[in-house]
This record gives C-alpha cells, sequence and structure tokens, in this order.
C-alpha cells in the first residue's frame, strides 16, 4: 500500500536547524505510527478538562435537537440509511467556532502545520461533525473515501465519552488491517485515532450501553 508520508526529519534533520522550527514528539509519534501502520492511537491528544469542554457542548447541541440523522454520502448526496449506520451528526463551522472548538481547532490546526511542513501533506481542507451514537446504532465496515471525496487523506475521530465509559458499553472502532488482521479500538475520553481515509476500512460496533459521543473529521488536499 502507498503510503502518503515522507518524513522530512528522517531524510534531513539540519534542514531545519535554519528555520524557526521546533521537533513535536507527539506528532512525529503520529506520523511514524502512520507511515507503519497507516493509522495512530493518541491516548493524550486533548485532556481532560478539554474533553469535558467538548463534551458539555456535544450534549448542549445534542439535546438543543442541532443535529439530524446522518446521512450515507456527502453533503449534496445524502440518502439515509439506517441500516448502514446510526449515528447523529452535526457539522461544526470552525468560521463561527466557540469556546469549545476554538480548542478543538486550534489543536489540529497545529497537527495540520506540522503535517504539512514535514510531510509535505498538502492539507488545504478540513471538516469535522460532531457525532452521536445512541445505544443499539453502529456504523457498518466501509471506507471514508466513498462516494466523491477522494480528497479526503486523513480520518481523525475524537472520543468525549466521560470518564467512566465502560469498555462493555460497546461502540468499539475496528480498523481493518490492509494484510489482514484488526484492531479494536475503545472510545476512550481523550483518545485520538487518526488513519489513512483512502486505504483503511473500519467500522463502529454497536454501542450496547450508554450514548457515544465524538468528533470526527477529514484533512484534505486540494
Ligand atoms: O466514530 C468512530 O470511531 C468512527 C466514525 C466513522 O467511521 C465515520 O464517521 O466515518
Ligand atoms: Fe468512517
Amino acid at each position: 500500500m502507498p503510503g502518503y508520508f515522507i518524513n522530512i526529519l528522517m531524510l534531513n534533520t539540519e534542514l531545519f536547524e535554519q528555520v524557526d522550527f521546533e521537533v513535536n514528539l507527539k506528532f512525529e509519534k503520529i506520523i511514524e505510527d502512520l507511515l507503519k501502520d497507516q493509522y495512530s492511537i493518541i491516548d493524550t491528544f486533548f485532556d481532560a478538562s478539554e474533553i469535558e469542554i467538548l463534551r458539555t457542548a456535544t450534549l448542549q447541541k445534542f439535546e438543543e435537537d442541532q443535529f439530524k440523522k446522518s446521512a450515507i454520502g456527502n453533503r449534496t448526496n445524502e440518502v439515509i440509511e439506517k441500516a448502514i449506520r446510526g449515528d447523529f451528526i452535526l457539522w461544526i463551522d470552525e468560521q463561527k467556532a466557540d469556546r469549545a472548538e476554538s480548542i478543538f481547532f486550534t489543536k489540529i490546526n497545529n497537527l495540520v502545520a506540522y503535517l504539512n511542513k514535514t510531510c509535505f501533506m498538502g492539507i488545504l481542507h478540513k471538516e469535522f461533525h460532531y457525532a452521536v451514537y445512541p445505544t443499539g446504532t453502529f456504523y457498518k465496515r466501509h471506507l471514508d473515501t466513498f462516494q466523491n471525496d477522494s480528497r479526503r487523506k486523513l480520518s481523525i475521530v475524537c472520543y468525549l465519552n466521560e470518564e467512566n465509559w465502560l469498555t462493555t458499553n460497546g461502540g468499539e472502532l475496528v480498523i481493518y488491517k490492509p494484510y489482514g488482521g484488526e484492531e479494536v479500538i475503545y472510545p476512550m475520553p481523550g483518545r485520538v485515532v487518526i488513519f489513512e481515509s483512502q486505504v483503511l476500512e473500519h467500522e463502529v460496533k454497536k454501542v450496547t450501553n450508554d450514548q457515544r459521543l465524538s468528533i470526527t473529521g477529514w484533512l484534505k488536499t486540494r
């Protein structure tokens, strides 16, 4: 499988001694994982207080009924298909970001800048939505670049569940590895999963208890 990443630090560390550049070890780990496995799991991307703020904002919006039934496909081609996915989503407008969303985008934008600088990723666009999976819902195995969005390069999922989220609640993200095998990832609060949108099929197992909260999005090239 072709990877999208050239990590320039691996090629030439000295280059960065001439420009104003600070190595970020957290981001380097993500890049290393992506190069090796095409996905990365980061348990401390957001800290507990940030997750709390994001969770509260998500629940408030959900309760205000701003979410609509998720749709298969993109915004111009929406076909509601409950048999495939059952989550409720709300797209986030970065231009109108509230306090919680600003916290979120500050971190994401730092990562994007780093990827563009060190890996020449050419990320120009991004799109993110809140997602709530009530008990009984799931998202069947799929690739994130279905239909007409080949610009999606990296998928990012951030889990906003309560601190006491139980692994027995279901809602695991399963990533299917291209050469066999699978990675089962529990949606623990603060955890972020990043993976190559065009390569890795994945699914969200049925939520069997509680509701599963997240922000999901995509980094896109031109
Ligand atoms: O919430 C997750 O773990 C993954 C969600 C997902 O696959 C999607 O929204 O495309
Ligand atoms: Fe997906």
